[in-house]
């Protein structure tokens, strides 16, 4: 990338207040061009907040954002211009058909006419919806909408495109086909994605991840740095003799192992080359062996405290949170 080029996202020091509640309290990062960033956290932590603010539908209270070089406050045209958004509230228009709301969508972003109709075909093939251009939007499955809203917020080539939560209760193919256009898109488009989800298993996806809590951004890394950082693999023995295994992995490894759940359980920096000296060297017949590693789950476990889907059942917490930020806030 050439160093004359603004990074896609910059963000420093952004604060929004609510009134006494602070939804975001000071963030800073930076998102490369072309990179899939992930933004994950609690309810209630600041990510819808935070991407309001970047694709300037709320204004900063303090600090500044800059995307695709432009200020969210100062600049709000170009950086509208510039951004695609595929959020959770669907504004497809169900009377319409999916090429008429993709028209729709060209005439209120000023695309040059003559390119439309080339462009409208590329995305409607990329989400598969070539063939149901002429069909009303009511007639469509939820995961179809989905599909035809990213196609839309893709229509004008935005730099930076912003999914909360895309795949959200889609079935699982679907779920892979989205990520499919994800990635054809970055590759073919340099587009950058900034995107908020649930799942763990798709925040894998990402290039990096942020995970915010209570306004603030508590970690920020590569998929696989984040469960690095969480440390060891975990290694679960069954053993003829637990007592004997407890003794034998503290005198010749020193490991202090415990039993849980009726099985032999300690951390290992690295479990699976850890195993065959296990095997070599344990002197107590081993039955099974079970090695895993660190997942995001484990991560964001890590960092805010509970798992993400405790986070997301957890209904009252918003009112709680609020609370203790008031609470916080007033101690300072
Ligand atoms: N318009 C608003 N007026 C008052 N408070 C708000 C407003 N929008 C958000 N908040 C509060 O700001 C905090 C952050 O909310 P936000 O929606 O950004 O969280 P989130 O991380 O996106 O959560 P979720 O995963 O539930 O979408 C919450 O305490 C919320 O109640």
């Amino acid at each position: 990338m050439p160093s004359s080029s603004p990074p896609a996202i910059k963000v420093e020091n952004l604060v929004k207040t609510y009134g006494e509640v602070e939804a975001v309290r000071g963030v800073s990062f930076t998102v490369a061009r072309g990179e899939v960033f992930g933004f994950l956290g609690p309810n209630g932590a600041g990510k819808s907040t935070t991407i309001n603010m970047l694709c300037t539908l709320a204004r900063p209270s303090s600090g500044t954002a800059r995307v695709s070089g432009f200020d969210v406050s100062r600049e709000r045209d170009d950086v509208r211009r510039h951004i695609g958004l595929v959020f959770q509230d669907q504004t497809l228009d169900g009377y319409l058909t999916a090429a008429q709301n993709l028209r729709l969508h060209a005439e209120l972003y000023g695309i040059d006419p003559g390119v439309v109709p080339a462009r409208m075909r590329q995305m409607l093939e990329m989400v598969d919806l070539w063939d149901r251009r002429d069909q009303t939007v009511a007639t469509f499955s939820g995961g179809m909408r989905r599909r035809l809203e990213i196609a839309r917020g893709l229509l004008h080539s935005p730099r930076v495109l912003f999914l909360d939560e895309p795949t959200i209760g889609l079935d699982p193919q679907t779920r892979s086909s989205i990520w499919r256009y994800i990635r054809a898109l970055q590759e073919t488009e340099g587009t950058t994605i900034f995107m908020t989800t649930h799942y763990m298993d798709e925040a894998e996806f990402c290039d990096r991840i942020a995970i915010m809590d209570r306004g603030e951004i508590v970690v920020l890394d590569t998929p696989a740095e984040l469960k690095a950082s969480v440390g060891a693999d975990r290694v679960v023995l069954g053993t003829a003799d637990d007592d004997a295994a407890l003794r034998a992995l503290r005198d010749r490894f020193g490991i202090e192992a415990t039993v849980a759940e009726g099985a032999v359980t300690f951390h290992v920096e690295s479990g699976e080359a850890f195993v065959p000296r296990l095997f070599a060297e344990l002197n107590v017949p081993i039955t099974s062996v079970a090695v895993s590693r660190p997942t995001l789950d484990d991560v964001f476990m890590r960092y805010t405290g509970s798992t993400i889907r405790d986070a997301e059942s957890g209904g009252g917490s918003d009112l709680n949170r609020a609370t203790m930020r008031v609470l916080s806030g007033a101690r300072r």
